[in-house]
């Protein structure tokens, strides 16, 4: 393995660790991701820079340090999506960067107290500040605009869908800013996406009649899915529909790397991720699963480990990552914006989604906020907590936090 040398301000040169050989699997990455079939792509990438080091390998360029960037992947590299679909990739990586740098930034904290969105400030020309799910929802908004490829755009936080272009072959639906809730306390947040194919057979009806039915397709039809978790790495996790497959967020290039090719969620873990101040309004199935599994009674023997950030997103990903069921049992949250594009990812990596009662993804949305309960993880934790019957909570009674 050759030594990497860290750059300080491009003059000082030292290794790091000091007289030892840096670990190849930080950067650049050991393992390679030559994925697909163009060989240009396969071009050894030597430099980038962590906290203000740059860093640069000392291998050849016939070394075996290349990798794979999101735009690369869907430029063929890696998956045959049409162009169409890899401009609208390129306008949604860009908003999700700008996401990430708003949800990191020092001065985020006076954007979020106030409420109100668009109104100006009373006695004063100057726009009010915007909480920061609706200044993500306008970013959001003006990336899709901007790529020309979408009909429709349907967000959690609008009340009604926006059409966007008649051309646009793509309707977009998404949760801007999941979790932001958490910000002051700077726990992860994410944005969650899916996307369809705009129904041709609908253009002749009028605007707001096409936008709504177009939003409203089935999970089956997703053609993409993914979602972004701003964390300690901002990671946008993704699926065309063979395989999930994730990509790091490198900040000193700006470019999302794939770091998680095919994600296969382990068929079996051993956490649960619920609300359980809420045990005594859960039904009588949800109570004795969690008890059981708690307690290392249920068809795998090993006591349970609890773990909630309250943060769809960051709870899904673990849950992906580590396998296990992350749940809302009640009527909360969205099929079209958050349990729809979910259960595309999870499916795809091997897991299941469903609402307690059945696939998430066969059912016909009739609303466009609809609320419904929501089961995610790994195939066997599924089935289990799914044989318990009742595990859907009826009780909602308005919870304040
Ligand atoms: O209060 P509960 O039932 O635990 O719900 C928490 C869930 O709600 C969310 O905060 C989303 O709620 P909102 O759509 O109202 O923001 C998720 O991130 C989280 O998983």
């Amino acid at each position: 393995m050759m030594p990497s040398t860290i750059t300080l301000s491009s003059s000082i040169n030292f290794n790091f660790p000091p007289n030892s050989r840096i670990n190849s699997n930080i950067f650049p990455p050991k393992k390679q991701f030559f994925v697909g079939r163009s060989k240009d792509l396969r071009r050894p990438r030597m430099a980038s820079s962590i906290g203000g080091f740059r860093v640069s390998s000392q291998m050849g360029s016939g070394g075996e340090s290349g990798f794979c960037t999101l735009m690369e992947y869907v430029g063929k590299a890696g998956v045959d999506v049409s162009d169409d679909l890899v401009v609208l990739f390129a306008h949604l990586q860009y908003a999700a960067k700008r996401i990430a740098a708003l949800v990191a930034s020092p001065f985020n904290s006076s954007l979020g107290k106030q409420s109100g969105g668009a109104s100006s400030v009373s006695g004063s020309d100057r726009d009010a500040p915007k909480p920061l799910d609706i200044v993500s929802n306008e970013i959001i908004l003006s990336s899709l605009r901007n790529s020309g490829k979408v009909a429709v755009m349907a967000s959690e936080e609008d009340d009604a869908p926006i059409w966007l272009s008649d051309g646009g072959p793509f309707v977009v639906v998404t949760d801007p800013l999941d979790g932001s809730r958490n910000i002051d306390a700077s726990i992860p947040t994410g944005t969650i996406f899916g996307i369809y194919n705009r129904l041709v057979e609908l253009d002749h009806l009028p605007v707001e009649e096409k936008a709504s039915l177009n939003s409203l397709q089935s999970g089956n039809r997703l053609v993409a899915a993914g979602y972004v978790l701003y964390s300690s790495a901002t990671i946008l996790c993704t699926s065309f529909g063979s395989g999930t497959h994730a990509f790091t967020l490198d900040h000193s290039t700006g470019d999302f790397i794939l770091t998680h090719p095919s994600i296969k969620i382990p068929p079996r873990g051993q956490i649960y991720s619920v609300n359980d101040a809420r045990y005594f309004d859960w039904p009588e199935g949800l109570r004795r699963y969690i008890d059981t599994v708690r307690q290392g009674k249920g068809r795998y023997p090993k006591k349970y480990s609890a773990r909630y950030i309250c943060s769809l997103v960051a709870d899904f990903h673990r849950t992906l990552m580590y396998g296990g069921v992350a749940m809302n049992p009640r009527n909360h949250l969205r099929l079209v914006y958050e349990a729809n594009p979910l259960s595309f990812l999870v499916e795809h990596a091997g897991g299941r989604g469903s609402d307690g009662k059945g696939r998430i993804l066969s059912l016909q949305p009739v609303k466009l906020h609809q609320r419904l309960p929501l089961f995610l993880g790994s195939s066997e934790d599924m089935e289990e907590l799914e044989s318990y019957g009742d595990v859907q909570q009826k009780v909602n009674p308005g919870y304040e936090v």
